[in-house]
């Protein structure tokens, strides 16, 4: 399998190859050259496999050429062995209708460990032969960041510098970034917003006296094996409900748009899904976008589902490719039009285009407290406040008729909820519990720089740390 540059310039490259570079030469996004496609009898076939065997079968058409299926294997593996359900990713009943996607039995506690933890072992595997030193540079609004910093803290030849917007991340997210004291790990708070970290990331990249001089990859969803793992989930819940002889929904709280682009991938491949709901908080730029065509970014606000406060989402870009033919000129021209404005208006092509599978809406906090609460009363289920965005959205729906009730409708619980304790109590009354294996996170030191939020500081501080590449 090769993979082409959404923005058409970049050399096409290997598995391997877009693993280690995360973002593209030319600013763009990494896709398979094309979608590989599953019969339905192949995906009946995969009902009850077990979760590895299944992440197998979905992503070895992606890793062709890098990796055996066998050496696939033991990343999965190695990389699931750590989660604390047998499953990985369980289900659970909340009505005749409606599921939850349980994403957060990882050791950072967000959906975010799947593709991570999986990712931090084949950065070390395709570093072995390599006389390479990598830097991963990345952003979080929260949950990549802690994600990404478990799975390379103290791996040999990988130092992880990680920007979080100061003060917009909860405490429960930061301690998990900041109390890994591993030598390679290097937090820093920004003054401004998740957006403008993500900009800073993308900029850094493109940065030909920086980029020259290290060996620089990703951890964000801009690096196409974060979303190839993600794939795996949406298949193994469908399976789960009767797929591929009956059609599923998915209702995913969307804020970079990645974890539901790997959902639209999943039914490029085959998977029969009936709709993918892009659940948005008040920074609605997707729902804007898919509603009325208007991808224009505004500031961002501060909201008590923080992860989500986000306006640029960069998987968009790759959605839109796919949409209007796969012309990397004309995505190149319309995102550097995009880039200077912040203002797109989507084409009629692309809006039907997204309207055969995607349906939007924007989720107040007022619909995400009821959301909580119904949860609780109605399944005893504590739900996040992502969660509960992704749920208040397909609640609306089902009642407009615009989500068929006959369809199960599955919503992805992104995060487990004492990562937004604060939140979670002031919706429902109920104060979750920190998991065993983070008892003892506000015990833990903390070590991290705070940076004033312009590119040429930031840069610089990396500059002077990061290790140079070689080979
Ligand atoms: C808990 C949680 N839910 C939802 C999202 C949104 O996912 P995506 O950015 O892939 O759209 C994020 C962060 O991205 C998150 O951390
Ligand atoms: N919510 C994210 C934002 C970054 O998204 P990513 O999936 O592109 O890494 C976070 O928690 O950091």
């Amino acid at each position: 399998m090769d993979y082409i540059s959404t923005r058409g310039k970049a050399a096409a490259l290997d598995f391997e190859g877009v693993t280690l570079a995360g973002l593209a030469s030319d600013g763009g996004l990494y896709v398979p050259r094309s979608w590989p496609k599953f019969t339905q009898a192949e995906i009946a076939a995969m009902a009850g496999l077990p979760y590895v065997d299944l992440a197998v079968r979905i992503m070895a058409p992606y890793v062709a050429g890098s990796l055996t299926e066998e050496e696939l294997h033991g990343l999965c593996q190695a990389a699931y062995g750590r989660f604390s359900h047998k499953a990985v990713t369980p289900l659970a009943q909340l009505d005749e209708t409606n599921w939850l996607l349980e994403l957060f039995h990882g050791p950072t506690l967000a959906f975010k460990d799947v593709a991570l933890q999986l990712l931090g072992h084949m950065f070390e595997r395709f570093l072995n032969n390599r006389d390479t030193h990598l830097t991963i540079i990345g952003a979080t609004s929260g949950d990549t960041g802690s994600a990404a910093i478990d799975a390379v803290a103290g791996r040999e030849k990988v130092d992880i510098f990680m920007l979080h917007p100061d003060g917009r991340v909860s405490d429960v997210q930061r301690r998990q970034m900041t109390t890994v004291l591993a030598p390679n790990v290097h937090n820093i708070a920004i003054d401004g917003s998740f957006d403008d970290a993500q900009a800073m990331v993308k900029r850094m990249f493109g940065d030909p006296d920086f980029a020259g001089k290290f060996t620089l990859s990703a951890v964000n969803s801009i690096n196409w094996a974060r979303l190839m793992a993600q794939i795996v989930y949406y298949f193994a819940a469908a399976l789960q409900l009767g797929a591929p002889h009956r059609p599923v929904a998915f209702s995913v709280p969307t804020g970079n748009f990645g974890d539901v682009f790997a959902g639209y991938v999943a039914s490029r491949m085959g998977l029969p899904i009936a709709r993918l709901v892009v659940a948005t908080n008040v920074n609605d730029i997707l729902h804007r976008a898919l509603s009325a065509g208007d991808y224009s970014a505004g500031s961002v606000t501060a909201t008590a589902a923080p992860s989500m406060d986000i306006q640029v989402s960069s998987n968009f870009e790759r959605l839109l490719f796919d949409l209007e033919g796969r012309d990397g000129a004309l995505t190149a021209a319309r995102m550097q039009g995009f880039e200077s404005s912040k203002a797109m208006q989507l084409t009629s092509q692309m809006r039907t285009g997204a309207d055969g599978i995607f349906t939007s809406a924007r989720v107040d906090p007022e619909e995400m407290g009821i959301a909580m609460r119904k949860a609780w009363d109605d399944a005893g289920q504590v739900l996040d406040p992502h969660t509960a965005i992704g749920l208040g959205a397909a609640h609306r729906l089902q009642e407009e008729g615009t989500l068929d009730r006959s369809i199960p409708c599955v919503t992805l619980a992104t995060a487990h909820p004492s990562k937004f304790r604060d939140a979670v109590e002031r919706a429902t009354g109920l104060r979750p519990r920190l998991p065993a294996r983070v008892g003892d996170l506000f015990e833990r030191e903390e070590r991290f720089d705070k940076l004033a939020g312009d590119y040429t500081t930031v840069r610089d501080y990396i500059a002077a740390r990061a290790v140079p590449a070689k080979g």
